[in-house]
């Protein structure tokens, strides 16, 4: 079956496919010189802004990739879509659903406001940082190593390795992460919390510190395309009930205040980290008759990001991509 089907690609049609990739990375390169690294985790400020990569992996295995997609950098708020998952898999969607909301905010991924605002203070939605804080204090097992292992062993399960750790990054946030504090104190006055502060700070942050390749999150994409399948190892990750309630979060929330443009305009469920990373996930529904059509993942890296905390240059890559290939679902 997994032969068949990758008879089916034009090794040379393929092959250009991959030059014009190159092309287009060369074009949107230069954008990252217009926005700044994630500074904020003064170890991210340390990234090299003009880094753009790409990786593009279909349902029959096909992979096309370009520029910077080997250069390691750490999932930040990609892990989100990761805790999630391991949540809702180790205590069931209605559990989960009974602490996080299913809603956008339209407000900033750290933002504090609506948290006061809104009684009990639930979190609206787990892509954000209350969200993805309480989500966390959620995870199997009572020490943060063991909440950190529901994490990694789903990642490890989707990539088929486990992913490095990028120690000088989680550093350089645990020294700094006043605001998330400040969120997590407030979650736990409200009774949202699972764990201790410290505790479930230190499990949030390590997530955020997991080191991964574009060709890592492309292949979580997948996955996520394909509604918790994995096309390649032919077996079920996830349920299929997880896979599209975290897709329709991903589509209205998962590039935090511009999630309704990158709705519009890209028309894609992703999710975007500070670090610079993209995650799309494409389901198999595009019109055009192309090398996509059965549905894709596509894992991203440009470092510099704009005001609301979005790559640049791979939000500009991804619009093209969605244009020459028809990815939009609507
Ligand atoms: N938007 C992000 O990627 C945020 C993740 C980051 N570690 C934070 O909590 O601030």
């Amino acid at each position: 079956m997994f032969q068949q089907k990758i008879k089916e690609i034009d090794p040379i049609s393929d092959f250009k496919e991959e030059k014009y990739l190159e092309e287009w990375v060369m074009k949107y390169r230069s954008l990252g010189m217009k926005g700044r690294c994630a500074d904020y985790i003064p170890a991210l400020g340390e990234s090299n802004r003009s880094d753009l990569g790409v990786y593009m992996i279909n349902s029959n295995g096909f992979e096309m990739k370009a520029g910077d997609w080997n250069v390691p950098f750490t999932l930040q708020s990609i892990s989100k879509v990761i805790s999630f998952i391991a949540a809702c898999l180790d205590r069931g969607i209605p559990y989960v659903l009974n602490r996080v909301d299913v809603e956008p905010t339209g407000d900033a991924f750290n933002s504090i406001i609506r948290l006061e605002m809104h009684k009990p203070g639930k979190p609206f939605n787990p892509m954000i940082n209350a969200g993805a804080i309480t989500v966390t204090s959620l995870l199997n097992g009572d020490s943060p190593e063991q909440k950190l292992e529901s994490t990694y062993a789903l990642i490890e399960k989707m990539i088929g390795k486990r992913p490095t750790f990028n120690e000088n990054v989680f550093q350089s946030e645990w020294k700094t992460a006043n605001r998330n504090r400040a969120l997590a104190y407030y979650l736990k006055e409200n009774g949202f919390l699972e764990s201790e502060v410290e505790d479930v700070l230190m499990v949030y942050l390590k997530q955020c510190s997991i080191e991964v390749t574009t060709k890592d999150i492309a292949l979580i994409g997948l996955i996520l395309s394909q509604n918790g399948y994995d096309p390649i190892h032919k077996r079920q990750v996830f349920p299929k009930q997880i896979a599209k309630l975290i897709k329709g979060l991903m589509l209205t929330c998962g590039m935090y205040n511009a999630s309704g443009k990158f709705a519009a305009f890209v028309g894609i469920p992703a999710k975007s980290g500070v670090s610079g990373g993209v995650m799309a996930s494409v389901p198999a529904r595009c019109r055009q008759k192309n090398l996509f059509q059965t549905g894709c993942g596509i894992g991203i890296y440009g470092p510099a990001i704009d005001e609301c905390g979005n790559s640049l240059a791979g939000v500009e890559l991804l619009k093209h991509l969605t244009e020459v290939y028809d990815f939009s679902i609507f």
